[in-house]
């Protein structure tokens, strides 16, 4: 008997992604990252959330920074984890992102924060994203969403954000006035 050809459906990951920038058009920068990923072959986004203005999480010593706008998606991908992160960059990229300081200001950064309940310590693909717990610039926005959400390894992202003291406590105000669109 002649066995039937195995073919394997792609396996589809669930991510989530963080996206931030504070140089030039801030939302211009926020609504191209998005339109670049949602014409990304092979990937769906599944949800946008609100904007949030966040004031700059900087390294000590640091020179002052204009404040962020910053946001969250989910995404659905047949793209392996490390292919995203390549689609990520080449996105920034795109954008104008130039990498000289640790936290220098940037047009657009996109961090991937979670994909499945996968758990790495690459340091070139860190899973979940090792500073997401502490970051109200990511987890409100997300809770805006996703309240039920778990960080993997972390806890349900409404305890994270509270045991940070919430969005206000680390200068992070939503802008209704701004939106993101998938179009
Ligand atoms: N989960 C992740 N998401 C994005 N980049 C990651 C992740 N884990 C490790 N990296 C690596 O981190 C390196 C630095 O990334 P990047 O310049 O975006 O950092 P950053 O955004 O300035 O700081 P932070 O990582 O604290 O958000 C990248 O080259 C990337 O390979
Ligand atoms: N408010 C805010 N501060 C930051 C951000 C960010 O997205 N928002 N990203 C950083 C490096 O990823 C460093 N500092």
């Amino acid at each position: 008997m002649t066995e039937a050809p195995h073919t394997e459906a792609p396996r589809t990951h669930s991510a989530v992604l963080a996206i931030g920038g504070n140089l030039g058009d801030r939302l211009g920068n926020l609504q191209a990252a998005v339109d670049s990923l949602a014409d990304t072959p092979s990937l769906t986004i599944t949800w946008l959330s609100p904007v949030y203005e966040t004031a700059p999480l900087l390294e000590p010593d640091a020179e002052p920074q204009e404040d962020y706008l910053n946001a969250v998606i989910g995404v659905v991908s047949a793209l392996p984890p490390d292919m995203l992160l390549m689609r990520a960059h080449a996105i920034e990229e795109a954008l104008g992102r130039v990498r000289e300081v640790r936290w220098g200001a940037r047009t657009i950064d996109i961090d991937i924060v979670q994909v499945d309940d996968l758990v790495s310590d690459d340091a070139e693909l860190t899973l979940p994203h090792p500073r997401a717990a502490q970051r109200a610039f990511v987890l409100a926005p997300w809770h805006d969403v996703r309240p039920e959400d778990v960080l993997t390894g972390a806890g349900p992202i409404a305890d994270l954000l509270a045991a940070l003291g919430g969005a206000a406590a680390q200068g992070a105000a939503r802008r209704d006035d701004l939106e993101l669109v998938l179009s």
